[in-house]
């Protein structure tokens, strides 16, 4: 059987009309910095990339040393490329203009440059997401604003997992597609095409450990699960918790599940931990288009106006039935 390289794949989907040339040299240049994070990554420590950076982002986390080496790899590889308008990160304060180039790029490209970066000491799977948004016509520079456009308009989204296999998983609104890395000759080749997400399942990923901060739907719909065949499910469920959303997404587009990082009490002032520029849109892209749902407990996140670029945002992701009764119990309370 003849292989499906990335490269070609997206001259298919060019083809098909389902993508602009601007926007597979987009999506190959992004793959290529995948590449050199996914190598820096398995150098581990002979490679002197562990550990913190000592110094904080935006948000106020601090800054691991592949954090800010792989932002600075995306940064670069797609700093000359025609396609492009501006650049927006999880680790940088405001969006980046894309200097020099005339005429202007047609597209904005967001990135949380390094998913689930805890993980990284100790040997655990992290990644790369990214979301690509068209740039609004007739601006003559492009400021934080320009980003804030609703996650149905994205144009491709996908992500990166750097684990046992580097695996590059991608959607450009026409099914959700997996490619793995062949190392020997540096390709993405497709190892998957139109993944689906089975609508049940009897797996959960949740951090238990802030159960007590937990506003009462959600407790009510994990006791529910906690409470197995003998609760109101009548059926066993078991946990699976990666911290790094790459990872936990991976496994539910793979096998089902759903994920859940919730609103809680613990900082009521935010609404959510994860990122819903970075990490909620692009994933909830990927995961409806894998025949999932996702929504932050009231709606669906893909319909969410984003207010800032930098804005959190509740996430309950996966098989779409158990997606719907966790947003069923959070709506039933509201
Ligand atoms: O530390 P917790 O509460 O388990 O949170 C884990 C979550 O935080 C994240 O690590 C946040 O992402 P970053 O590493 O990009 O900040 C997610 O990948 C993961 O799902
Ligand atoms: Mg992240
Ligand atoms: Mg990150």
């Amino acid at each position: 059987m003849t292989q499906v390289s990335l490269a070609r794949f997206l001259i298919e989907e060019q083809r098909a009309g389902h993508i602009t040339p601007d926007l597979r040299l987009l999506i190959e240049v992004v793959a290529r910095a995948c590449k050199s994070i996914s190598h820096a990554v398995s150098k581990g420590a002979l490679g002197g990339v562990l550990g913190d950076a000592g110094t904080g982002n935006i948000q106020g986390e601090a800054q691991k040393k592949l954090d800010v080496l792989s932002n600075e790899i995306l940064l670069e590889a797609n700093e000359w490329g025609g396609h492009l308008a501006a650049c927006a990160s999880e680790e940088m304060d405001h969006c980046q203009p894309i200097p020099n180039v005339y005429p202007k790029g047609h597209y904005l490209l967001l990135f949380d440059p390094l998913d689930g970066s805890s993980n990284i000491d100790v040997n655990i799977s992290v990644g790369t997401i990214f979301s690509v948004l068209r740039c609004p016509d007739g601006i003559s520079e492009v400021r934080d604003e320009h980003f804030l456009q609703p996650g149905r308009t994205q144009v491709a989204a996908g992500y990166t997992v750097y684990g046992p296999s580097t695996m590059l998983v991608l959607t450009v609104g026409n099914g959700t597609h997996a490619f793995t890395l062949d190392r020997e000759h540096g390709s993405f080749i497709l190892t998957q095409r139109a993944m689906r997400i089975p609508e049940d399942t009897k797996e959960f990923a949740v951090n238990m450990s802030n159960r007590r901060h937990w506003h009462a739907p959600m407790q009510r719909y994990i006791d529910e699960l906690l409470a197995g065949k003998t609760g109101p499910r009548g059926k066993d469920f078991n946990m699976r918790w990666v911290a790094s959303m790459v990872a936990d997404v991976h496994r539910i587009l793979t096998r089902g599940g759903i994920f859940i990082y919730p609103r809680d009490k613990k900082d009521p002032d935010k609404p959510g931990k994860l990122r819903l520029m970075y990490e909620a849109n692009p994933m909830s892209f990927i995961v409806e288009q894998a025949g999932g749902a996702a929504t932050n407990g009231y709606e669906r996140i893909l319909d969410l106006q984003p207010t800032q670029l930098h804005e959190r945002v509740a996430v309950f992701l996966g098989s779409k039935n158990e997606v719907e009764i966790a947003t069923r119990y959070h709506r039933e309370a509201q």
